[in-house]
């Protein structure tokens, strides 16, 4: 265990022109810890997200990372090429559309291997290999391994993208509403996945989510969102088992259309 936080975040800003996405967030997450973001439609969650990983630059404020060597570093002061590296090895990024994070023309196995193409591997039966112990272990068979993830449904298109993230055993990986668009049925047997990889790997993550049975059963603490401002933040039974705040009551009593 380490006394540092893999990530710290201060004062994070992030304005569209006078619009106001999010505004001085600041928390620092530990090793192993799952974070979820909730909040309505328009809170701010998507572009607190994406602010964090790098996928917007904030108006203002600093976000630092533990590199793997021990070192911090703030992410706005890294090259374009040592964040494209960090985004493709050590950290990953679960979207919503499976289609927004798989490359939908290429096979399952290829899709999962050039994720180890990129941290240097290059013998095909080994990358063949472990492409396939990942198919498994999403629940794939690996008789679809040819197969392009067009030919995949809902469910398995987002297992996928998911090997995909963890084949290369990253420490931190985001999620925007990974559950989203699927299922009742199908939700439930992705949340298990989920829950029990992270367990297994012992990954950091940071979730997007307006469902709070999906922050209940995933994240250890939770942030609520309004407006863009981070109006509560706790363990996530207490947030959910006792609410502070006016408005989380509501969110929680479910009487706010999220
Ligand atoms: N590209 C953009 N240009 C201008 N305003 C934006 C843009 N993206 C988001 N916003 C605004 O920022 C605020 C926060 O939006 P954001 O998408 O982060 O919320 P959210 O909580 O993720 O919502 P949802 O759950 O609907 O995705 C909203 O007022 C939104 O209209």
């Amino acid at each position: 265990m380490t006394d540092t936080p893999l990530l710290k975040v201060r004062d994070i800003s992030k304005f569209y022109g006078a619009r106001i996405g999010c505004q001085n967030v600041s928390f620092d997450l530990w090793p192993g810890e799952v974070l979820a973001i909730v909040g309505e439609s328009g809170s701010g969650k998507t572009t607190l997200l994406n602010c964090l990983a790098t996928r917007l630059m904030p108006t203002s404020g600093a976000v630092e990372y533990r590199m793997r060597d021990g070192e911090m570093r703030e992410l706005s002061r890294m090259s374009e090429a040592e964040r494209r590296f960090l985004m493709r090895t050590d950290w990953g990024f679960v979207h919503q559309n499976p289609a927004d994070g798989l490359r939908m023309a290429v096979s399952a196995g290829a899709n999962v291997g050039e994720r180890l193409m990129a941290v240097g591997d290059r013998h095909y039966g080994k990358i063949r290999e472990t492409a396939g112990d990942w198919l498994r272990r999403v629940e794939i068979s690996t008789d679809r391994i040819d197969d392009q993830p067009r030919a995949f449904s809902g469910g398995m298109r987002q297992r996928l993208q998911i090997a995909r993230n963890l084949v290369t055993a990253p420490r931190l990986i985001f999620m925007d509403e990974p559950t989203g668009g699927l299922d009742v049925s199908v939700q439930a047997r992705l949340l298990d996945l989920l829950r029990g990889l992270v367990q297994d790997l012992g990954l950091s993550a940071i979730i997007v989510t307006h469902d709070l049975a999906v922050a209940r059963l995933l994240s250890h603490r939770m942030m609520v969102m309004k407006d863009g401002l981070v109006i509560e933040q706790g363990l996530t039974d207490r947030v959910l088992d006792d609410p502070r705040e006016a408005y989380t009551q509501l969110l929680v009593s479910s009487i706010l259309q999220v």
